[in-house]
């Protein structure tokens, strides 16, 4: 084995993603070490702690709010990269050979194309950037430079290895199908935050909570999964697997199809990811076939979820569309997260700003335009959210 570790350098190491991943380097001393943490501000006291755990100075430390920035410094001195850019700053400043985007939301595609601009691996969690930024983020990337982190395209990543893409038919995302599977139109209507929040079988942040409920984070899922293996949406399905334990599947075009399985932890894809191609031994428990168990598959109900419907039209126009598509669930997530919206209003508002969004079907030339795009469809979905029509 080498005697020299991977750098890495985390973006919302405070997160779900981002502390599991600390938790896997703690673990491999031997096979990586932290060279810079970033983070949103909300939680300095982790953030801090984290600092000082694994000797990270405060150079290589980026906090978005001002605010929490300031008390960072008080506890570990000068030089925190600071505000809307200190991700960007972050990655420009400090060299590492892995950088694992664990931001939430599309504000990490301006990371995401740092990372690929210096040359170090990305470790893509963060699935918004690449909805958001589309051809733009896969064409900043060399082959092999990202690296999926995503349960669903690890697995897939893991089922392709060392065959080739003329073999494969089709891409089989599982989805859990998230707390409210076999619901009614009519019962989603009363559905609360609180509800919304309890997955039932992964343990994650708040927005991909919510994005499992009203089947939006399969439909990004969808998204990422055309764009990081390049295959068109119509041989792209998604099967309802309430026990998260297959990941995902291919199909190969003899009718075999490959599958990978693990009970649900995010620890194997994130350290599969951090060792790519190499697996860290007991990243995860695996599954125990002396139990008596059963893996189902069910069909997802279009009409009850549209989210992956309406995501694969998007995705089909082309252009910045996904990343309107983002954009309208970031807002109408948060408008029902804070009270201000109707669970199944979710995606009616997304609907809504794409039937108006005919001027984003053009290819983005620059992030700018994906920028211009993403600010339009906020504007548009606040308005939609605050029209009391919607509510109703
Ligand atoms: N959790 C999971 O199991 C999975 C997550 N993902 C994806 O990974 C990403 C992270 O998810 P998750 O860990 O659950 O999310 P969390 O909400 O748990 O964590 C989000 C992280 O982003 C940071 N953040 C928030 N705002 C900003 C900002 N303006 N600038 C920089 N950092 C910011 C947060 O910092 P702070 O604490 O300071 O707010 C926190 O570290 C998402 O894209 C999600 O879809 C994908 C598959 C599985
Ligand atoms: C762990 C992970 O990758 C999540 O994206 C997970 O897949 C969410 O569960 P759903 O299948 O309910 O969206
Ligand atoms: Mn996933």
């Amino acid at each position: 084995m080498s005697d020299v570790t991977t750098r890495v350098l985390i973006l919302g190491s405070t997160g779900s993603i981002g502390t599991q991943a600390l938790e896997v380097i703690a673990e491999h001393p031997d096979r990586f070490t932290v060279v810079g943490l970033g983070a949103g501000g909300a939680n300095t006291a982790t953030l801090i702690t984290q600092a000082r755990g694994f000797g990270v100075p405060a150079s290589a430390i980026a906090v978005a709010d001002e605010g929490a920035a300031a008390e960072v410094v008080a506890e570990l001195g000068a030089g925190v990269h600071a505000g809307s850019d200190a991700m960007v700053d972050l990655v420009e400043a400090v060299p590492a050979d892995i950088v694992l985007n664990a931001v939430v939301g599309a504000r990490g595609l301006a990371p995401s194309l740092a990372v690929l601009r210096s040359g170090a691996r990305l470790a893509l969690a963060n699935k918004e950037s690449l909805v958001a930024g589309g051809s733009l983020v896969m064409d900043a990337a060399a082959p092999g430079q990202i690296v999926p982190v995503d349960s669903e395209h690890s697995a897939i990543a893991q089922c392709l290895r060392g065959g080739s893409a003329s073999e494969v038919d089709r891409l089989v995302l599982t989805a859990s199908g998230g707390p409210f599977r076999g619901w009614s139109a009519a019962q989603l209507r009363d559905v609360t935050p609180e509800q919304a929040g309890r997955h039932p079988t992964w343990s994650m942040g708040p927005m991909i909570t919510l994005n499992s409920a009203t089947l939006v984070n399969k439909a990004l899922e969808v998204i990422e999964a055309h764009l990081l293996f390049d295959v068109p949406y119509d041989r792209i399905d998604v099967t309802v697997h309430p026990q998260s334990i297959v990941h995902s599947m291919v199909t190969f075009i003899d009718g075999a199809t490959i599958a990978k399985a693990s009970p649900p932890s995010m620890k194997l894809p994130i350290a599969l990811a951090l060792g790519w191609p190499d697996r860290v031994p007991g990243s995860s428990a695996a599954c125990d076939f002396a139990t008596a168990s059963q893996w189902t598959f069910e069909p997802v109900d279009d009409e009850v979820f549209p989210a992956i419907a309406v995501a694969r039209d998007a995705g089909r126009a082309g252009g910045s569309l996904t990343a309107v598509y983002n954009a309208a669930n970031e807002v109408a997530a948060q408008a029902f997260l804070d009270g201000g919206l109707r669970f199944d209003r979710i995606v009616a508002t997304i609907v809504e700003v794409l039937s108006a969004a005919d001027e984003w079907r053009a290819r983005p030339g620059s992030v700018e335009e994906v920028y211009a795009a993403d600010r339009w469809a906020r504007a548009r979905a606040a308005e939609v959210v605050g029209a009391t029509e919607l509510n109703q």
